[in-house]
C-alpha cells in the first residue's frame, strides 16, 4: 500500500516569517499521509530544524556534486541543510532555465547520490494536448527524465499539466486517470511491478482545497504538489485533510 503524499512547491515565494505559515501545517496529516513542503533554497536549514512531522525539499540541484558553478547548490548540499526531497525538471525549470530531460535524469541521479528522494515532474502543454500528443510526452518524460535504479523510495512522479499550473484550469478527472494509469503502466513496464506499484504519483496544477477530494479520488492518484494553495496553512490544511480522507 502506497503512502500519500502532500507537497507544497513554494516557488519564489517566502521569508522566514512564511515558517509560521509552515508551523501552522504540522501535525495534520493522518497514519498513511505524509507531508512534504519545498520552501526556497534560503529557508531549507531553518524549516528543516523546526518542522516536526513535515519533510522539507528543495526545488532544483546540480548534477554535479561540487564544482564551479556559480549560483547553483549541490544536492549535497540541500541534504546537509536538512533537506529529504527535491523537485526536479519542474516545467518552470524546463522552460525558464531550458533543462531538457537529460539534465532531469543527470540531477535525478545525483540526488539519489545525496540519499534524496527526486519528485521528477512530467507535464504537457496545451498545444501538445490539442494535438493528442499527451500520452507520448508524457512517455518520453519518463523514460528519459529517470535514471535507472528507481524504486518506491527514492522517486516520486508528479504529473503537471503545464497549461494547468497557475491557470485555474483543471484536466478532467478521466484526463488525470488517463495520464496516471499510463505512467503507472510505464513505470511497472520499465521497472518491474513491485517498484512500479510503489513509486507514488502525484498530480500537480491548480489544486485546492474545493477541488482535492475528487482529484484524490482518481485512480493512481497517490497526493498532490501543491503550488499557490501551499504557502498558507489555510489553503493548505484541508488539502491535507482531503488526502486524509481520500480511499
Ligand atoms: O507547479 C505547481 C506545483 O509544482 C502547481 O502550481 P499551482 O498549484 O499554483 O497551480
Amino acid at each position: 500500500m502506497r503512502r500519500k503524499l502532500a507537497a507544497g512547491n513554494w516557488k519564489m515565494n517566502g521569508t522566514r516569517a512564511s515558517l509560521s505559515e509552515m508551523a501552522a501545517m504540522e501535525g495534520i496529516a493522518g497514519d498513511a499521509t505524509d507531508v512534504l513542503i519545498c520552501p526556497p533554497a534560503t529557508l531549507i536549514r531553518e524549516a528543516a530544524s523546526a518542522a516536526k512531522g513535515v519533510s522539507i525539499g528543495g526545488q532544483d540541484c546540480h548534477a554535479e556534486a561540487s564544482g564551479a558553478h556559480t549560483g547553483d547548490l549541490s544536492a549535497a548540499m540541500l541534504a546537509d541543510a536538512g533537506a529529504s526531497h527535491v523537485i526536479l525538471g519542474h516545467s518552470e525549470r524546463r522552460a525558464d532555465h531550458d533543462e531538457h530531460n537529460e539534465h532531469v535524469r543527470a540531477k535525478c541521479r545525483a540526488a539519489w547520490e545525496a540519499g534524496l528522494v527526486a519528485v521528477v515532474c512530467v507535464g504537457e502543454t496545451l498545444d501538445q494536448r490539442e494535438a493528442q500528443n499527451t500520452l507520448d510526452i508524457i512517455g518520453g518524460q519518463l523514460a528519459g527524465s529517470i535514471p535507472d535504479g528507481a524504486t518506491g523510495l527514492n522517486l516520486v512522479v508528479a504529473y503537471e499539466p503545464v497549461w494547468s499550473i497557475g491557470t485555474g484550469k483543471v484536466p478532467t478527472v478521466d484526463q488525470i486517470g488517463d495520464v496516471h494509469d499510463f505512467m503507472r503502466a510505464r513505470l511497472e513496464r520499465r521497472f518491474g511491478a513491485g517498484v512500479g506499484r510503489s513509486v507514488r504519483l502525484l498530480y500537480g496544477g491548480s489544486v485546492k482545497a474545493s477541488n482535492a477530494a475528487e482529484i484524490f479520488a482518481v485512480s493512481n492518484v497517490d497526493g498532490a504538489l501543491v503550488g499557490g494553495a501551499s504557502l498558507k496553512a489555510a489553503d493548505f490544511v484541508p488539502i491535507i485533510e482531503a488526502l486524509n480522507a481520500a480511499d
